[in-house]
């Protein structure tokens, strides 16, 4: 192949090449994927793109039609970027970067003023204007030493479930924590319906323990397994996949459910929040050790006033933002954002003097309220022109707790 990338896109009809091609690159064969981890069935292929070299898929990517959470509570609709890959014989050639460009134009298109991905490496996607923007830790207890400072009080009660048989109301409880959780991403039905993700949400057993108030109403569950390496000196260790309730302390009831779980040495808490406060429930505050740390949900601006007043903010106060955006230098430009008592407006301005200079990945990391203005302009990313411009973006910006997203997409 030689000449401009040409990239085309997908209807239905495309969706096993589109799956054979994909998987490749990621080391997964379809075939001998069990059914419960083919997450490709929820793949949305109106809104997938390719290119083609000699009648063969080469390159693909697609994206999930999702909602975001964002701070202030209201849910945005954005575009989950998934699938993208190049079959190994191709890379280095353009490819990735001509269905980026193309990708963009179609989401602006369609109005999706942000899009998020999850990244298989960290170095890929800053050129495309993606910043990471929530963290995802994983903490390992020891059930020894997993005793609480206080008891929980609790007058609802636990229901003993799985996967299979729990699926509607893991569902229902999920929407209901994800519309007060930011950076929380929906979980549209037919992903649930194909099994289309990690566990819980593939179809692989799980152990589901749900929460139910005193009223019977469900309003929490904690999905896991128990993985027995007795053999290898590591004794029987609880992973828990998430503990999702809307309310801080059912999440508390079900954590010490995990903890003191018969025949258990450890727990592993997977998918968990920088500041999850399950770490002041603990008597021992060194009981719960990071094990994991990583960058998870990714966001890319696509157009930046309609993203910066979806969300809500704290406080007032008035900033100049100068955005660079390499990737889409149509995007670049001067926005002043007003925030008065939290509610926002913001505009594209020709002659204002900018009080801080960024890129636009840079903003992404921001958005959420997970990533501090002034962690930035002491890393050298963002340039503040104007003394304590980093200061105020904070107060406005920040959010009282980190951003969550528990998707795997
Ligand atoms: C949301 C998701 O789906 S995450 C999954 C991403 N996909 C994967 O990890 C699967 C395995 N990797 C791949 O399929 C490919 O290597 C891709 C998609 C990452 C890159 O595809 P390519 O077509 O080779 O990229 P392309 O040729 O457009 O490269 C563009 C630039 O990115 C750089 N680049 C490409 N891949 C990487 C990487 N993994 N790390 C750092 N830089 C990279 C290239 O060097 C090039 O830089 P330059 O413009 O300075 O020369």
């Amino acid at each position: 192949m030689g000449g401009e990338v040409q990239v085309r896109a997908t209807t239905q009809a495309d969706h096993e090449a589109f799956v054979r091609a994909a998987l490749p690159a990621f080391g997964t064969v379809p075939d001998e994927t069990p059914r419960a981890k083919q997450w490709w069935h929820a793949l949305e292929m109106d809104r997938g793109l390719v290119v083609e070299d000699d009648g063969r898929l080469v390159a693909t990517t697609g994206a999930y039609t999702f909602d975001l959470t964002v701070p202030g509570g209201r849910q945005v609709p954005v575009a989950g970027v998934t699938c993208v890959s190049v079959l190994p014989t191709h890379r280095r050639r353009g490819l990735f970067t001509a269905l980026m460009r193309r990708q963009v134009q179609d989401l602006r298109v369609r109005g999706e003023a942000v899009a998020v991905l999850l990244a298989s490496e960290a170095t890929i996607y800053r050129r495309c204007g993606y910043g990471p923007a929530t963290t995802a830790q994983t903490w390992t207890v020891e059930t020894a030493r997993g005793a609480f400072l206080e008891p929980v009080t609790d007058d609802g009660s636990l229901e003993l479930s799985d996967r299979r048989d729990a699926a509607a109301v893991m569902a229902e409880v999920y929407d209901a924590w994800a519309r007060v959780r930011h950076g929380a991403l929906g979980r549209p039905a037919r992903h649930w319906e194909a099994g289309a993700g990690m566990p819980p949400v593939s179809t692989e057993h799980r152990f589901v323990v749900v929460h139910r108030d005193a009223d019977g109403a469900p309003d929490g569950y904690a999905s896991y397994a128990i993985h027995d390496d007795r053999a290898g000196g590591n004794g029987r260790t609880l992973v828990v996949d998430e503990v999702v309730a809307p309310q801080e302390r059912v999440r508390a009831v079900l954590a010490r459910y995990c903890l003191d779980h018969d025949l258990v040495d450890a727990v592993r808490f997977a998918r968990v929040a920088v500041d999850d406060p399950l770490r002041w429930r603990l008597a021992d505050v060194r009981a719960a050790q990071t094990v994991r740390s990583t960058d998870w949900l990714w966001v890319r601006l696509l157009d930046v006033p309609a993203a910066l007043v979806a969300r809500g903010y704290t406080g007032s106060g008035r900033l100049v933002l100068q955005v660079e955006d390499a990737f889409c230098p149509d995007l670049s430009g001067t926005f002043t954002l007003d925030v008065e008592d939290g509610e926002p407006k913001c505009a594209r301005v020709e002659d204002a003097t900018p009080d801080l200079r960024l890129d636009v990945a840079d903003l992404g990391s921001t958005y959420l309220g997970g990533v501090s203005f002034t962690g930035l302009v002491l890393g050298g990313r963002v340039t503040e022109s104007t003394p304590g411009a980093a200061a105020l973006a904070d107060r406005l910006f920040t959010t009282s707790t980190a951003p969550l997203c528990l998707s795997w997409f």
